[in-house]
């Protein structure tokens, strides 16, 4: 590969670029070494070359500094050592809680924060992802672990009820317990790493409308499944072979027919005890994920039975058309094996023995089959029901961490795909690794290199071009069309012809021959091919190649496996319904390792060419996994592999956001100083309908307008000079700090002018909220007041109307009571004056007749005995209205009001009133005394009560009851 300071020259820079004063300007950077930790981004490394960026990272690496902005990418040097504050739950939140995160120390927390924030700010493409990447053990699964528990802890932050805690809680407790369940089946100790992934994943985190966590979705990537059967030396199988053999408890010990210190030829190694082998941390992960005890034991026995299956020697046959034996210790070995399985061990053993062939549609052949076949039967069968295994776990991880599509709509994704390898033997397995981080590779440059300046060169920047690494070329030879690698391969699987390896690269070598990526080692004699792949040559060997590829399982033993009674195996191979007119497979729709591989991971760049990418490129400081080691060779090669001087080189002048004019103005109109003029506001509106309507309008000036006013907002934000052009942009170091640039229909702007937009933008908004909160609770305050006035003048209408009503119907009543009174004291009178009138003469006589009548006794004028008399059979009783109410003249008996009782001498007051002739007075009298007075007054009477001098005259003669059966009245008026 060319020397980074090679691409350096690559720039179409004068080559005086290079000269002395270059040279110089890099000494100078490099004795200042005291400060070359502090240069937290590698843009403003002065110049920008692979000895000084990596001078840098090693000053930072020395004071324990492990992150550093490389322009859009982030570099993480792996520490080897756990350091807990770096990732404490309270250094999330600070990155979380921080106006501006990029203003703090650079950290994959950034890179986390600035996804989360797209998706709350809407910016298009709305999802994102973020791509960890480095070769094996540089720190990829760790960051993704990392990530996760980000995103897991900021969403309990924002969760706000008490349903909303608990909910996310729950998906994060799952999420997160996916890790070590995929760890322990998907990774293994290998040479390069002690926990080394061997498959690719790619999470994504799934965030509702309130960017709430409300699940997750894990898809995986070509597992290394040959792993089971076959482990290079000093590396060793999948962790959770261990893990079982190792911690399995007396009783699981027995069920799963797994002796200590037993030996199993699947299990190199495993006198090594790793952090890794924790068997405990796995179940309790299972079981949080919905996997129950019964379930899991039912795993590790199929997991058993495995390793029982890789101690099933076969030895050679005597004669070729006889089956080959088992050996000897083996028989043990297949007993065990099938009782696990739940499948015959006749069955098995015929199966693994014997090949079908099946020629047309009836012709059935057997063929015993080679020592060497039988193992790889025995492999085969082994693989694939790992394979299964591991797939179906991914699918119930799926099931118990996955949301429902209505509940969520946006998404971040993770992509944790293994490093770039390169081994002194590499196959296949190799080629696919490989070919997928081409594959990103080819994606990043795309993204941040090439689409970059090919849209400055549309928008009219004056831009300086950067030569960089397009890895197109190796991305054609190994996918290309119509000739590859893959097309090549996928070609001899279908033919199914028998070719050497030899005969292959023959083939190889005449269809890609025009390919600069393909060579070969004229003196190496084993079949192979090299592919300079941008991390640099690997040598490939053609050996098993399409066999490999081919991934052949006879049908035969999937037909045994589905035929086990065990209950997991069922599931894992179900029995397939016979198609009414199944047609033997074609040939040409065979399906291969690469064919699906590509499918796969042409599904994942569609995924990440929809998202805005966020790169994070992870660095093994050593080979050895030693702390606090940095080995500049190993580092160097490393960079050169991502081109890390390219990119930093377009960074450092580039601007990563692109936002057309029109979202811009959407998005920051707000943060416009002086208020639009009427004009302006009105081709702003128009750009709005034309945005809707295309076709209309005067674009050009409109473009114009939009263009002026952005660059308005942009240099009213910032107000130094330098800061936005709207004219030209050089990659030279005098222009590092224009921040953006309008361009002819976008705005061009780095990461922190995106961020100082949006802290404005936020503190713009929270201000009109601020206003729009005064407005509102004014106007509420006086909408109060006027209802409460309004109120009291309803109520007191309607209180004046109840009063007008009420004393209305008062004097409604009294004039009818009136009106009654009248007219009843009328009647009244008639009837008093009618029923005089007819008793005068009758009551005279009456009372003339009675003794000791007042009448009588006047005649007689005896006042001793009429005293007597009187007070013996009077009664009088009177009040002060001068009403005396009676009996009729037949019932003689007084009625009178208690209170106002008196005994008077009445006699002597009727005397009186006859003597002054002031009143017609006329009495009843009964035996009783009297029952009756009638008057016709005269003018007004006054009685005056005075205390008898008599010795009983206050007492009561008779003790009748009163009764009233009738009254009359007499009227007292004043007679003129
Ligand atoms: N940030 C870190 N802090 C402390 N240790 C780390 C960090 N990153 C990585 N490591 C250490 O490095 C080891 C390898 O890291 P990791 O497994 O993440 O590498 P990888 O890139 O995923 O490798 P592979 O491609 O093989 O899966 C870890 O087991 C861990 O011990």
């Amino acid at each position: 590969m060319a020397s980074t300071d090679r691409k350096v020259n690559g720039l179409k820079r004068h080559p005086s670029c290079l000269n002395e004063s270059y040279e110089e300007q890099r000494k100078a950077f490099l004795s200042d070494e005291d400060k070359l930790h502090l240069f937290d981004d590698l843009t403003k490394v002065n110049p920008v070359t692979t000895a000084t960026v990596l001078k840098c990272l090693q000053a930072r690496y020395a004071t324990e500094v492990f992150y550093t902005n490389a322009g859009c990418t982030l570099v993480a040097v792996n520490p080897f050592q756990s350091i807990f504050y770096l990732y404490s739950p309270e250094l999330m939140r600070e990155y979380h809680l921080a106006s501006r995160p990029r203003e703090l120390k650079p950290h994959i927390f950034t890179e986390a924060e600035q996804a989360y924030r797209n998706v709350q700010s809407h910016i298009e493409p709305v999802n994102q992802s973020i791509i960890v990447s480095g070769e094996s053990g540089a720190g990829k699964t760790w960051t993704s672990r990392c990530l996760m528990k980000f995103y897991a802890t900021i969403a309990a932050a924002n969760s706000s009820s008490q349903m909303d805690n608990d909910t996310v809680a729950r998906i994060e407790k799952r999420v997160l317990d996916s890790n070590p369940v995929m760890e322990a089946f998907g990774n293994a100790c290998t040479l390069r790493n002690n926990n080394s992934s061997r498959f690719g994943k790619y999470i994504q985190l799934q965030l509702d409308g309130a960017q709430l966590l409300t699940g997750a979705s894990v898809q995986t990537y070509l597992l290394e499944k040959t792993r089971v059967t076959h482990q290079a030396h000093c590396e060793r199988n999948f962790h959770i072979f261990y893990q079982i053999t190792k911690g399995a408890s007396k009783e699981e010990r027995r069920e799963w027919n797994l002796p200590e210190r037993a030996d199993f030829s699947w299990l190199p190694n495993s006198e090594r005890n790793l952090e890794e082998d924790s068997f405990e941390i796995t179940k309790d992960a299972m079981l949080h994920l919905g996997i129950d005890s019964s379930m899991q034991s039912n795993i590790f026995k199929i997991l058993s039975g495995l390793l029982y299956m890789g101690n099933i020697q076969f030895s050679d046959s005597e004669d070729e058309s006889q089956p080959c034996d088992l050996q000897e210790n083996a028989k043990d070995f297949i007993k065990t094996t099938t009782s696990l399985l739940g499948v015959s061990e006749e069955e098995l053993l015929e199966k693994l023995k014997v090949r079908t062939i099946t020629a047309g549609k009836q012709q059935v052949f057997k063929k015993p089959c080679s020592r060497a076949e039988c193992g790889m039967r025995r492999d085969c069968v082994a693989k694939v029901i790992y394979a299964r295994l591991f797939d179906w776990l991914v699918a119930v991880i799926n099931r118990s961490i996955c949301a429902d599509s209505s509940e969520w709509t946006n998404f971040i994704g993770l992509l944790d795909v293994y490093g770039f390898e390169s081994f002194p033997v590499n196959n296949l397995e190799q080629l696919c690794i490989n070919y997928a981080n081409e594959k990103l590779q080819q994606h990043f440059v795309a993204h941040y290199l090439k689409a970059q300046q090919e849209e400055y060169a549309a928008e009219g920047l004056a831009w300086s071009f950067i030569s960089y690494q397009d890895n197109q070329c190796c991305v054609d030879l190994i996918e290309g069309s119509p000739s590859s690698i893959f097309s090549l391969l996928n070609e001899e699987c279908r033919l199914n012809r028998s070719s050497s390896a030899s005969q292959f690269q023959a083939r190889l070598e005449k269809a890609l021959s025009s390919n600069p990526c393909i060579s070969r080692d004229k003196f190496s004699k084993t079949p192979h091919f090299i592919v300079s792949h941008y991390a640099g040559r690997v040598n490939y060997h053609i050996e098993d190649m399409v066999e490999k590829n081919k991934d052949p399982i006879p049908t035969e033993l999937i037909q045994l496996l589905q035929d086990s009674k065990d209950y997991l195996l069922q599931q894992l191979f179900p029995v397939e319904k016979e198609q009414p007119n199944n047609k033997t497979p074609n040939r040409a729709a065979v399906v291969t390792v690469v064919s699906k591989f590509k499918g796969s991971l042409d599904r994942l760049m569609h995924i990440l060419n929809s998202t805005t990418p966020h790169y994070i490129r992870c660095i093994k400081p050593n080979m050895d996994c030693q702390a606090m080691t940095f080995k500049k060779e190993e580092v160097l090669s490393q960079l050169e592999a991502c081109g890390i001087v390219e990119t930093i080189n377009i960074s450092a002048a580039g601007f990563p956001i692109r936002m057309p004019f029109q979202n811009f103005m959407e998005r920051y109109q707000l943060l416009r100083k002086p208020q639009p003029s009427r004009s302006e506001q009105e081709l702003y509106i128009n750009s709005c309908a034309f945005k809707n309507k295309k076709g209309l309008g005067d674009t050009v000036e409109n473009a114009d307008t939009l263009r002026r006013v952005a660059h308005e907002i942009l240099e009213n934000l910032v107000p130094e000079q330098s800061a936005v052009s709207s004219l030209h942009i050089k990659a030279d170091t005098q222009t590092r700090n224009v921040l953006a640039h309008c361009g002819k229909t976008k705005v061009f702007m780095t990461h922190s002018m995106l961020e100082l937009l949006e802290s404005r933008r936020a503190s713009a908004l929270s201000e009109r909220a601020f206003s729009i909160q005064c407005c509102w609770r004014t106007y509420r305050r006086r909408k109060m007041a006027k209802q409460r006035q309004a109120a009291s003048l309803i109520q007191a209408a309607v209180r004046s109307w109840l009063i007008r009503m009420h004393i209305k119907r008062m004097h409604k009543a009294a004039s009818i009571i009136k009106r009654a009174w009248r007219k009843w004291q009328a009647k009244l009178n008639a009837l008093a004056a009618k029923e005089l009138d007819d008793t005068d003469v009758e009551a005279e006589k009456y009372i003339s007749s009675l003794p000791g009548s007042p009448i009588q006794a006047t005649q007689t004028s005896a006042n001793s005995s009429f005293d007597k008399a009187w007070t013996q059979s009077t009664v009088l009783h009177s009040w002060p209205l001068g009403m005396v109410l009676t009996p009729g003249p037949i019932v003689r008996k007084v009625v009178s009001i208690e209170s106002f009782y008196r005994n008077l001498s009445f006699l002597t007051c009727l005397k009186t009133l006859q003597q002054n002739g002031l009143s017609k007075v006329n009495t009843n009298w009964s035996a009783d005394g009297i029952t009756s007075i009638r008057a016709l007054p005269q003018g007004s009477i006054r009685f005056r009560y005075k205390k008898s001098p008599l010795l009983y005259a206050n007492v009561h003669p008779q003790h009748h009851s009163c009764r009233i059966t009738g009254f009359n009245e007499i009227l007292l008026e004043k007679t003129k």
